[in-house]
């Protein structure tokens, strides 16, 4: 095999088509969690030759299929085919062995590298419209479009396929076996994507695989609709394996919602673009506030556990912020090319500076000046200190007692006001394209996947590619250095210190005490700090 080949095969279990079609078994790939034949006996199309015996090192990371485990189950025509809309549509029904490529900038020797099954409606379907018991829940915390993606999965059933059984999950995962479900029809969701939050309810924690599924298998519930972020699917893939395992004919679809943009493999996540474009008014306050007082500073804290996007794109946008902080770049306050350096390089070039942090940036910072504490929240998600008082106050301390200077500054705190907004219309597009990829998902059969787009294009992408890493800002990615360029701000590195081991979990600290050491920052700025 060519060596080249590993860096496409992420998942321990990708199967490698990569051999000539004669040497390798063209029927298997690999299917979720586990690898299965695919392409016998289990009522659904053969793959073409075009997926398994084509170009070299095509790899398909293909989901689940409920005939996987019940390969008796019966299929049926696809009742779109008689739909007024859509049977007017040439090519309507996307073909058996579609599928959407994972990477699309190649070069003339590139091997074909990783694909997704793409998503759409099938010609064949695996439930009748009369036997279909949906059910929708919503979990984690809050993020712009969550009604609108409920709205068209009720909506998406009753007109696309007939399905009249469709119920809610109140109050996230435990509402499944604490609470009693409500009835969704066209009519009682019509005007619930013009509102922000979930009419469903949300929560963290109370997940229990086993009593979520005897729920589930009690109530007759066949399709599972799971809207929640990277915690949530982890969950979605319990619940997936647990059903599996009981051989139930339960379809399980799980829909990415972050408002961090944190989920790997999609291009976006729905609401990040409400949440972005939010944040503007947040950042122009600041900017008006720092105009308008001399010495003015306008410090913004953005929502990003994690992941610093919401705070990167809302920058870039703004083209008023002078710094942007996010978890994924260190940085450092005191000394030589530290940020108190530079605010006060900003005030005397331009009488005011705007700053925005992300929620997750600088916390180990904080935690060598204040107390730490480990919490964390129902779900066990890390929960952050207040990085945004924190550094309000740092800034004013050393500009009062160190430089003597008087600076004004104003700190604007807008999170949750950015995530509970109504989504706006690109964002309420993307949710009717979610929801609906998903149902037709569903209705072939398919389970155990989360949709979104991939390149573009939606796909079916198994729960662990979802779930075995979140996605971060890559600062030695060209988006960062636009950042740079359009703020001016330092990077805070030195570029010996950015090696491809970026992203581990660790490297922020290990840079920034790296950094000390080499700049002997350490001693000058902690005791300062403390
Ligand atoms: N590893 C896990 N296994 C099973 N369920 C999980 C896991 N992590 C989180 N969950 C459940 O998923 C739900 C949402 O998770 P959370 O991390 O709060 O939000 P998000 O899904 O938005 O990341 C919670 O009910 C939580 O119990
Ligand atoms: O206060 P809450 O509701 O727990 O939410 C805070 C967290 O929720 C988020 O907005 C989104 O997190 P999830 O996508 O994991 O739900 C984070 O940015 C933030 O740290
Ligand atoms: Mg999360």
């Amino acid at each position: 095999m060519d060596s080249s080949f590993s860096s496409f095969s992420s998942s321990s279990t990708s199967v490698d088509f990569s051999a000539p079609a004669s040497d390798h078994l063209p029927s298997f790939r690999n299917c979720g969690s586990s690898l299965m034949d695919c392409n016998g006996g289990n009522g659904r199309d053969a793959l073409g030759d075009s997926l398994t015996g084509g170009d070299y090192h095509y790899v398909l990371e293909d989901v689940p299929h409920l005939t996987d485990y019940l390969p008796d189950l019966p299929a049926n025509l696809n009742p779109l085919q008689d739909h007024p809309a859509y049977s007017a549509v040439k090519q309507y029904f996307v073909n058996v062995d579609d599928a959407v490529a994972q990477n699309v900038v190649v070069h003339n020797n590139s091997p074909r590298g990783t694909h997704f099954r793409r998503a759409g409606p099938r010609q064949k379907v695996f439930f009748e419209s009369d036997e279909v018991h949906a059910c929708i829940v919503t979990c984690g915390g809050l993020c712009p479009g969550l009604n609108t993606v409920i709205r068209e999965i009720v909506c998406g059933l009753y007109h696309m396929y007939g399905v009249h059984k469709v119920v809610g999950i109140e109050g996230g995962y435990r509402g499944f076996y604490a609470r009693n479900t409500i009835p969704l029809t066209p009519k009682s969701v019509n005007n619930i994507h013009k509102r922000g939050g979930t009419i469903l309810g949300t929560s963290r924690g109370g997940h229990n695989t086993t009593k979520i599924v005897d729920s589930i298998q009690h109530r007759g519930i066949n399709q599972v609709y799971i809207l929640g972020g990277d915690g949530t699917q982890k969950g979605a893939a319990a619940i997936f394996e647990e059903i599996r395992r009981r051989g139930l004919k339960v379809a399980v679809a799980g829909i990415p919602k972050t408002i961090d943009n944190d989920i790997p493999v999609i291009d976006k996540s729905f609401g990040f673009d409400t949440a972005v474009e939010e944040a503007q008014r947040a950042i122009s306050a600041a900017h008006v506030e720092s105009e308008s007082n001399e010495n003015g500073i306008g410090l913004v804290k953005l929502m990003g556990r994690n992941s610093g996007f919401i705070a990167m794109y809302a920058t870039l946008a703004s083209r008023d912020v002078d710094c942007c902080l996010i978890p994924e770049s260190p940085f450092y306050l005191e000394g030589e090319g530290g940020l108190f350096e530079y605010i006060e390089h900003c005030i005397k070039e331009h009488g005011h500076m705007v700053i925005v942090i992300a929620e997750g940036a600088g916390q180990e910072l904080m935690s060598e000046s204040i107390h730490k504490l480990d919490q964390q929240d129902a779900s066990g998600n890390k929960l952050h200190q207040d990085v945004g008082l924190w550094i309000s106050q740092q800034i004013k301390d050393y500009f009062k007692e160190k430089r003597k200077m008087v600076i004004n500054l104003k700190y604007i705190d807008p999170t949750y006001m950015i995530r509970a907004v109504p989504s706006i219309a690109s964002d309420n597009i993307f949710c009717t394209l979610l929801a609906q990829s998903a149902i037709h998902g569903a209705m072939a059969g398919y389970t155990g996947f989360t949709v979104g787009p991939v390149n573009g294009r939606h796909a079916y992408i198994p729960f662990h590619r979802i779930i075995e890493r979140q996605n971060k800002v890559v600062i030695t990615d060209r988006m960062w250095a636009r950042l740079l360029s359009s703020t001016n701000q330092p990077s805070f590195l030195h570029p010996k210190h950015v090696s491809d081991e970026q992203n581990d979990k660790n490297l922020s600290v290990q840079l920034v005490s790296s950094f000390r050491k080499e700049n002997h920052v350490e001693e000058n700025n902690v005791k300062k700090l403390k």
